[in-house]
């Protein structure tokens, strides 16, 4: 198997079906049951290393090309992307490499009489690639950084307007960073079967993966040197869940109650309800998404983690529930949002997004949280969270709420920012009902 030709494929997915590159690149490596793992790391590099810096090849290419990449035929835009993410970011691929592959990639995709155009594009980068013209940082700072950090400058504005220049900057970096995968423990399960969290961390350990405590949460572990998720030992027992700290410290914070009636609004895949149901052991969760592909995966988690005070609904958030008004203790709103919270690990979200949609979400956003408050019993929480960073879908969106629900008081709120905080940027508040 062609590596380079699988990961051209997969690009080319991204790029004309606007397939999520995750969600590309999983099929991709599904689908072609990688034996060799270093192959399988080289494959994973190039697809998301491409995608994460698109913008910065194109502003190389474009220097060197006759026929800017917008108007290259995807192939060739693919092609010429890739070649030059080998030579200027992958120093283990010889350039001569990197570039006679693409040529040869070209040709077979039918693409014969372009192969000398590719090759004379990269043969150019690899000569000049120590001597690239990016923009002048002093002159254009915004421009400089979103061409280095390969992010629309639209979104660079925003965010150097909401936090800073540094700030800003640390936030798309970030996106770059690896990433240790933080999980959240089950101690009662761990402990059920007849483990401590010694000496399942001693399990993990000898399984050769690397076990670090996480930063904001006492039950998450940081796990690192492993190949597939579902591999590690105690995974199919159900002693623990993907899951950012972010996360975890949201949950934690609704303060839910061993016998509490919680309703998850937006819950698939079930990070949150899972968490919430190892809260409200002799409770119940009543957990809901509008998307009904999805609730499958809230479903399995639920099975493996061998929860039982858990049910699964399909149900649109934006259709008030009358049965439910003041009946829950702990409403859980994890609304649909930008993303922005997560461009590292979904790296094509910052290329989707639009201004546009930002407005349009937080309408939603507003539209949901006027349901979801109703269904809070006097006295209960309303959890308010997204996974973004933009003011207007946060803190602003909160303090709109609190004007319209003079009922509401904000008990908490937290705004984690990736890079400057050791996790996902995420958003939470924490909103209490007053008694009748
Ligand atoms: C941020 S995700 C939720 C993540 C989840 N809470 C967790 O922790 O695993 C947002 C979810 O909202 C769902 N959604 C979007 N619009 C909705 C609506 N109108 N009603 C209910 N769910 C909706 C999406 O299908 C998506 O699964």
């Amino acid at each position: 198997m062609d590596t380079r030709d699988v990961a051209l494929t997969v690009l080319l997915d991204i790029e004309t079906n606007q397939t999520f590159s995750n969600i590309a690149l999983g099929n991709a490596l599904r689908k072609n049951q990688f034996t060799d793992k270093v192959e399988r790391a080289f494959l994973s590099r190039l697809v998301e290393g491409v995608t994460e810096t698109k913008l910065r090849l194109d502003y190389v290419i474009d220097q060197y090309s006759k026929t800017k990449i917008k108007k290259c035929k995807p192939v060739i835009a693919c092609l010429l992307r890739m070649g030059c993410y080998q030579i200027l970011f992958m120093d283990s691929v010889p350039d001569s490499a990197a570039c006679n592959e693409c040529v040869k990639l070209a040709k077979k995709h039918g693409f014969a009489g372009l192969s000398g155009f590719v090759n004379g594009v990269l043969r150019t980068i690899t000569r000049e690639k120590t001597k690239l013209a990016y923009p002048d940082q002093k002159r254009e700072p915004e421009r400089y950084l979103s061409v280095m950090t390969s992010t629309p400058l639209w979104l660079v504005q925003k965010l150097i307007l909401e936090y800073g220049t540094e700030s800003a900057e640390t936030i798309f970096q970030a996106a770059f960073a690896d990433r240790k995968t933080s999980i959240r423990l089950n101690k009662h399960r761990i402990e059920e079967n007849g483990e401590t969290m010694d000496s399942y961390k001693n399990r993990l350990k000898e399984a050769g993966i690397t076990v670090e405590p996480g930063a904001y949460y006492e039950g998450a572990w940081l796990l690192s040197g492993y190949d597939f998720i579902h591999k590690i030992p105690g995974y199919k027992q159900g002693y623990f869940t993907v899951q950012d700290e972010s996360s975890m410290c949201a949950v934690a914070a609704a303060g839910i109650q061993p016998a509490d009636f919680v309703m998850d609004i937006c819950a698939a895949p079930g990070g949150k309800t899972t968490a919430a149901a190892e809260f409200a052991q002799q409770g119940h969760v009543l957990s809901m998404d509008i998307a009904e592909e999805k609730l499958e995966l809230i479903e399995e988690n639920v099975e493996r983690l061998k929860l039982a005070n858990v049910d699964i609904r399909c149900q649109d958030a934006t259709e008030y529930m009358q049965e439910q008004e003041k009946k829950a203790d702990v409403v859980i709103a994890d609304l649909p949002c930008s993303g922005l919270g997560i461009m590292g690990r979904k790296n094509d979200i910052k290329y989707r997004v639009t201004e546009e949609q930002i407005e349009s979400l937080v309408e939603l956003q507003h539209t949901i949280l006027q349901n979801a408050c109703r269904y809070v019993k006097a006295g209960g929480t309303l959890l308010y969270s997204t996974c973004t960073i933009t003011k207007e879908e946060n803190t602003l969106q909160v303090e709109r709420f609190l004007k319209e629900h003079p009922e509401y008081t904000l008990k908490e709120q937290r705004q984690f920012l990736q890079g400057i905080d050791a996790c996902d940027g995420f958003y939470y508040a924490v909103l209490h009902k007053l008694g009748d």
